[in-house]
């Protein structure tokens, strides 16, 4: 079952209200709210109050993708602002173990995510206690960015991983989305897909997210 979950990050920052309300309206499954603090990327986004904020805008899960250095001292006030998913980087992490309880502890989903280049295997010792592992498909911190090609042979591995030890777990990809390359990663094993720049740029929101949608079963023609 594919999952569209579109990044607030190519929305209208001075209506965010109004931006996720019209992605949940338009077909989305979960909101994708990037989380940078201009140190682990060079991008400085929002923060717990205006993920708290939007969080009457939609019934929709927010799913909190964290680009910060130390993620542990912010789990509480992410929850606190009713964030639904939380995921860290496990380039940001000391002690990655502690910091997936520290979430799963509030009773919400927790996801690791790797940047293009780190190997699958900093998540084989954390695998099963995590709900989702998101793959970057662009070096965060920015919107808009083309996909790194090389990473789709990485879904592959990492399905692999999950299915030989018969766990349920998502696969998320970031970064670089579009209709005519959705399929490559749906058909090496991602279900959740965030897509920023190609929904919240469509002239047609609600058709955007369909022909993602379909384009995910199937080849684009
Ligand atoms: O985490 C991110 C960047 O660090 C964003 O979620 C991602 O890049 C989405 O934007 P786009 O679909 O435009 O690439
Ligand atoms: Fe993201």
């Amino acid at each position: 079952m594919i999952k569209i979950a579109p990044s607030i990050l190519s929305a209208d920052f001075s209506r965010l209200g109004d931006e996720v309300a019209r992605a949940e309206k338009s077909g989305a499954d979960i909101i994708h709210i990037d989380v940078m603090d201009g140190y682990f990327v060079p991008n400085i986004t929002v923060g717990p109050p205006v993920v708290k904020a939007i969080r009457p805008y939609t019934k929709l899960p927010m799913d909190v993708h964290l680009m910060v250095k130390e993620p542990d001292r912010y789990i509480d006030k992410f929850y606190d602002a009713g964030a639904d998913i939380i995921s860290v980087h496990v380039e940001a992490c000391t002690h990655l173990h502690s910091t997936i309880q520290s979430i799963k502890q509030k009773g919400i989903k927790a996801g690791v995510v790797l940047n293009p280049a780190t190997p699958l295997s900093h998540i084989k010792w954390i695998l099963n206690d995590i709900d989702m592992v998101l793959l970057m498909t662009v070096n965060p911190g920015f919107g808009g960015q083309k996909y790194i090609d090389s990473v789709t042979e990485k879904f592959r591995e990492l399905k692999e991983m999950i299915t030989k030890r018969g766990l349920d777990i998502d696969i998320e990809v970031d970064g670089g989305i579009r209709p005519d390359n959705i399929y490559k990663v749906t058909e090496a094993g991602a279900n959740v897909i965030v897509a920023g720049s190609s929904i919240y740029n469509a002239p047609d929101m609600a058709q955007m997210i369909k022909t993602l949608r379909e384009n995910s079963y199937k080849e684009e023609k």
